[in-house]
């Protein structure tokens, strides 16, 4: 179970995947790209231009079902990568593995990179830029918006009411 939050700016998303794409130029050239959709879309859409990569393939794994956890089942399979031999494969986050290895089931040849891992899946992949604690949940900037927080004195002075 979650207890604490990183919340990942638009910023700090973009730099990170920068990073990860220079950590990646030793690896080129890649044929093309596939986004873990759909929180790899993104991403990958940065290190495509980072790359100068053109084709970008998707795959979709739905893990959960409901509020359940249920079997891993790929609902849109990345044909245009094959066994997936000189493409790379990006997701934003790896947190229990499961979604990792069936994409590296499917595409056993491919480079498997994403922007934050967590202890429990990281050896699933080959390339992470941060590693984050199994226990934080991480707010990624397409699932937050800022809200109105209200001032220290404020909370203070309710306290004293
Ligand atoms: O290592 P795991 O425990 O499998 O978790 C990691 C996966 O979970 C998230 O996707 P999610 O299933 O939430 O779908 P989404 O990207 O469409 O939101 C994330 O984008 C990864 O693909």
């Amino acid at each position: 179970m979650a207890v604490n939050y990183a919340t990942v700016t638009w910023d700090q998303l973009h730099r990170d995947a920068r990073i990860l794409a220079e950590a990646l130029v030793p690896k080129m050239p890649f044929k093309g790209v596939v986004a873990v959709t759909r929180g790899g879309l993104i991403p990958a859409a940065i290190i495509a231009r980072e790359l100068n990569c053109r084709l970008v393939e998707t795959i979709s794994v739905v893990t959960y079902d409901e509020e359940e956890r249920g079997k891993p089942t790929i609902i849109k399979s990345p044909d245009a990568a094959g066994d997936g031999e000189g493409f790379l494969v990006i997701d934003d986050l790896v947190d229990s593995g499961v979604t990792a290895r069936v994409v590296r089931e499917r595409l056993p040849k491919a480079y498997f990179a994403c922007l934050y891992a967590k202890p429990a899946g990281m050896k699933l992949t080959n390339h992470f830029v941060v590693e984050v604690p199994q226990d934080t949940w991480v707010l990624f900037p397409w699932d937050t918006a800022p809200l109105f927080v209200p001032p220290l004195a404020s909370k203070t002075m309710d306290k004293a009411d």
